[in-house]
């Protein structure tokens, strides 16, 4: 067996948390035997620095004709000022767009280890097991947008958020065969008291839940659902949302497992499938050797399961990553007086020394 998988590590600490990650390939590969073979191609501000663009077609093409993509985070303060159409984040944008990729899958659990981490009290983490099902090529982030105009003698800009049928009936079945496999259960995040999208939504996800009778479905405006996240976040199973409520409140779940550093992601759709640490490129902690690796390396661990159909492997990294966190060792946005503070290259050592 023989696999090629595309590397993209982009901007900030990607090159750092991407290293991590196939350094951990390579250990699991050497225990199983996978045949993984690496390709690594550019994107977001670096890709634009080299290129002009921040989405090159030779990485685009190299994604199409790979068994997975491991992607690391774009994006900068150094390119705020480029044109908005050049944006470094419009790599991530396009490569979702590029490959068809649907579904952003996020889930969060939060290891034994981290329990006494996260800011809510431990009683009401202790068991969190959700998956955030996220519309991922759709909604505002695709729509229309005027980026200025002129209006009644000042400025303005807009964005478009237009979902339709088969979009949201598309994201909706796989948040439904996703419960089936899960606990059965499904809460639809929307804001159908305001939106028309919404409403169009929550329409069409009550109606593709008819052929789910066994499935519970509940719809929850995204303003409560952010709340209820906090006080009480094991009552979730599958939370199904939009691509702009899917990215808030994924990045508030990451806080009950103690740290976003830790959160992985897929996106899935009708190519190649693409896997990413659901943070972004942290400017501030880029370059110190200190970034928390293990979102990525969980999103390898995915790859692993959802892409190469290599469960035991899959499997034996997430326990690597429990183990490591179960002896003690922790980056800096997890460090608490009498653990071990260990930085990217260490815990990654950690990683590889218990597969
Ligand atoms: N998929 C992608 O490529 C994404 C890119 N971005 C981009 O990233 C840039 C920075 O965005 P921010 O809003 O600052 O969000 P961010 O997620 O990069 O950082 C938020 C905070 O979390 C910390 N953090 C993030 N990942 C960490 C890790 N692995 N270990 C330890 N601490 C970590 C950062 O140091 C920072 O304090 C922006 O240009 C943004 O557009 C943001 C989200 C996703
Ligand atoms: C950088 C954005 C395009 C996306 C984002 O924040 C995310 O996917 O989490
Ligand atoms: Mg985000």
């Amino acid at each position: 067996m023989s696999y090629q998988i595309t590397v993209i590590p982009g901007d900030g600490i990607g090159r750092e948390i991407t290293d991590s990650a196939v350094e951990v390939l390579k250990a699991v590969d050497g225990k199983f035997g996978l045949g993984l073979s690496y390709s690594y191609h550019d994107a977001g501000g670096t890709a634009y620095d080299k290129f002009g663009t921040p989405l090159p077609q030779e990485t685009l093409d190299a994604c199409r004709n790979s068994d997975g993509v491991l992607f690391g985070a774009v994006g900068g303060d150094k390119w705020d000022h480029v044109d908005p159409a050049l944006r470094p984040e419009k790599a991530i944008l396009g490569l979702r767009k590029g490959l068809g990729l649907y579904a952003n899958l996020r889930p969060v659990k939060v290891a034994d280890a981290l329990v006494e981490y996260s800011p809510l009290k431990p009683e009401l983490v202790r068991g969190v097991d959700l998956v955030i099902v996220r519309e991922l090529i759709g909604g505002i982030y695709f729509g229309e947008k005027c980026e200025s105009e002129p209006y009644n003698g000042t400025e303005r800009a807009w964005d478009l958020e237009n979902y339709s049928v088969p979009e949201v009936e598309r994201i909706a079945k796989l948040a439904f065969e996703t419960a089936k496999l899960r606990r059965g259960k499904v809460t639809s995040v929307d804001k159908a008291n305001v939106l028309a999208t919404s409403r169009l939504w929550r329409r069409t996800v009550e109606s593709v839940a008819q052929a789910y009778p066994e499935i519970e479905l509940s719809s929850l405006y995204v303003d409560n659902c952010s709340m209820q996240l906090a006080i009480r976040p094991t009552q979730f199973d599958v939370i199904v949302t939009g691509n702009l409520f899917g990215d808030i409140l994924s990045d508030e779940a990451a806080v009950i497992g103690g740290s976003i550093g830790m959160m992985p992601s897929a996106s899935i759709g009708t190519s190649t499938s693409l896997y990413e640490p659901i943070h972004g490129s942290a400017p501030d902690i880029a370059g110190k050797g200190i970034a928390n690796p293990m979102g990525t390396i969980l999103s390898a661990a995915m790859l692993l399961r959802y892409s190469l159909h290599e469960e035991e492997a899959a499997a034996t990294v997430e326990k690597a990553v429990d183990q490591t966190l179960a002896d003690g060792y922790r980056t800096p946005d997890l460090w608490k007086e009498g653990f071990r503070k260990a930085g990217t290259e260490e815990i990654t050592r950690m990683i590889c020394d218990r597969i």
